[in-house]
């Protein structure tokens, strides 16, 4: 049976990275893969584990299809590479690191998809952002604005959507998402 595409959503510092990081381990275990991404942001930026590129050579890959999705958001180039398409084939689970703008494209290309969509406090977003110190504040504050657009864009009611809070302790947002995830019969 075909696995099933996870996208994992949020606004920026909400906590994404993390959480993939800290639930590596636990989906690995469920057989769930957690694909690399592939971003034009340079390779020395903290954070996520990413394959950093040039413009030119994201632009030579996507030329080339290597890209199952892709997107552009905050000044960056973003590509998901086209491997987990083998995965999915091969019947594994596949959690993705995506972006809300990009979301109709990719349900288009995977209607089947589960959202994970991760909120935090917007207070608690912007402290987390300036303590990150991974951009600059003025980045930070587009960052933050770049919310707004996607406010009412997601139907809570909607059954294929994973709502999680992780404006408390990392460690209970990891607990919820693995049980979420198993009564979905994803990554279970
Ligand atoms: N539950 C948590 N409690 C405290 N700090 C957290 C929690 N989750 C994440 N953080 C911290 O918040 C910051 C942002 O987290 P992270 O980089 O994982 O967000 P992100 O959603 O991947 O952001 P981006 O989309 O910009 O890459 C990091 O410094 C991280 O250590
Ligand atoms: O704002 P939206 O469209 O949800 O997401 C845009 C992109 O920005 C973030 O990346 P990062 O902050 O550069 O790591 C997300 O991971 C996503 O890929």
């Amino acid at each position: 049976m075909a696995g099933r595409l996870i996208y994992l959503i949020g606004p920026s510092g909400s906590g994404k990275d993390s959480l993939l990081d800290a639930a590596r381990e636990a989906l690995a275990a469920r057989d769930c893969r957690i694909v690399r991404r592939v971003i034009t942001r340079s390779a020395e930026a903290k954070g996520e584990a990413a394959q950093a590129v040039s413009v030119e050579r994201f632009d030579e890959l996507q030329a080339q299809g290597a890209f199952a999705l892709s997107w552009s958001a905050n000044g960056l180039h973003y590509g998901i590479p086209k491997e987990i398409d083998q995965w999915l084939a091969d019947g594994h689970d596949v959690l993705v690191n995506g972006s809300r703008g990009h979301l109709p494209q990719a349900r288009s290309r995977y209607p089947s998809l589960w959202v994970v969509l991760l909120t935090v406090d917007q207070a608690v977003l912007r402290d987390r952002l300036l303590s990150r110190a991974r951009e600059s504040a003025e980045d930070i504050e587009t960052r933050l604005a770049r919310n707004a657009q996607f406010a009412d864009d997601l139907q809570v009611s909607d059954p294929s959507l994973i709502v999680l809070d992780n404006s408390g302790a990392l460690e209970q947002t990891v607990a919820r998402l693995l049980q979420r995830l198993a009564r979905a019969h994803a990554c279970a």
